[in-house]
């Protein structure tokens, strides 16, 4: 097998529905195609660790009382922490690991659940929790996909049926105000560079939704001006 100890790791980032899992194997494909390796690695990884399943439960309403955001965000950071193992082996397997949601997901919905002016805190303890107490690796490169909350709203309501729930709609994605504060939080993050470098790649143009196609091609293109070299 060949090893890539420096692989790129590519996170793809947004509000849900906006089209990550998709970009995210749609990046992989293209990547594979051009004989560059490439996984997609998803979180929260709901069926593989105890912080998954917990998290699974948080989502689906069954757990029976609400959690504080810094303990909820705890619950995703473990998530990870679990799963450092399966990160370092995509890591050292492949040219590139593409993340379908990663630490800045827990930084944009969790800073979304406190007022506006604790939010940079929030973001700061969490990037604080994963990468210098966790020691989870920063990503080279976060994608922003920007998509307008109503369009992704639609797309949520397409997506397949999930494990965790047999609800059209999640907790967080039932909750349309959150949802515009997430988006609010993703190009805060994105302009302040929090959590290393970022791209934001709009979803639509002129008013339609552009093809996978487009959308996975313009996120190579944004990992290769990333990493010239490559
Ligand atoms: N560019 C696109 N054009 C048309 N449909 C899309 C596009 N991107 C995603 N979809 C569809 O929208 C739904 C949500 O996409 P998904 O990638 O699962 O979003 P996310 O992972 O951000 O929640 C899925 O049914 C998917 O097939
Ligand atoms: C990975 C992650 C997700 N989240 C939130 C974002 C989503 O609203 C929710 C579930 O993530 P997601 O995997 O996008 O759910 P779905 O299976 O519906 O696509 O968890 C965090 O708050 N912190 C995190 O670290």
């Amino acid at each position: 097998m060949p090893q890539h100890a420096s692989a790129f790791l590519l996170a793809i980032e947004g509000g849900d529905g906006a089209g990550k899992a998709t970009a995210a194997a749609g990046v992989a494909a293209q990547l594979n195609a051009a004989g560059r390796t490439a996984t997609v690695l998803s979180f929260p990884r709901y069926t593989h660790t105890l912080g998954g399943h917990v998290l699974g439960d948080y989502l689906a309403g069954r757990l029976p009382h609400t959690a504080s955001p810094r303990a909820m965000a705890t619950l995703y950071a473990l998530d990870r922490l679990e799963s450092a193992a399966v990160i370092a082996a995509a890591a050292a397997a492949h040219e590139v690991v593409v993340f379908d949601r990663y630490i800045a997901s827990n930084m944009a919905y969790q800073a979304a659940q406190v007022p506006a002016d604790d939010a940079r805190d929030l973001m700061a303890w969490i990037a604080r929790l994963e990468v210098d107490q966790f020691g989870l690796p920063v990503p080279d490169l976060s994608v922003y996909l920007d998509t307008p909350a109503d369009i992704a709203r639609t797309l949520i309501l397409q997506k397949r049926s999930r494990s965790y729930t047999d609800d059209a709609l999640d907790a967080y994605e039932a909750d349309f105000a959150l949802q515009t504060r997430v988006r609010t939080n993703y190009a805060l993050m994105a302009a302040a560079g929090l959590l290393g470098r970022w791209a934001t790649v709009p979803t639509i143009a002129a008013g339609s939704l552009r093809s996978p196609l487009e959308i996975a091609t313009m996120i190579v293109d944004r990992l290769d001006d990333a990493r010239p070299d490559r």
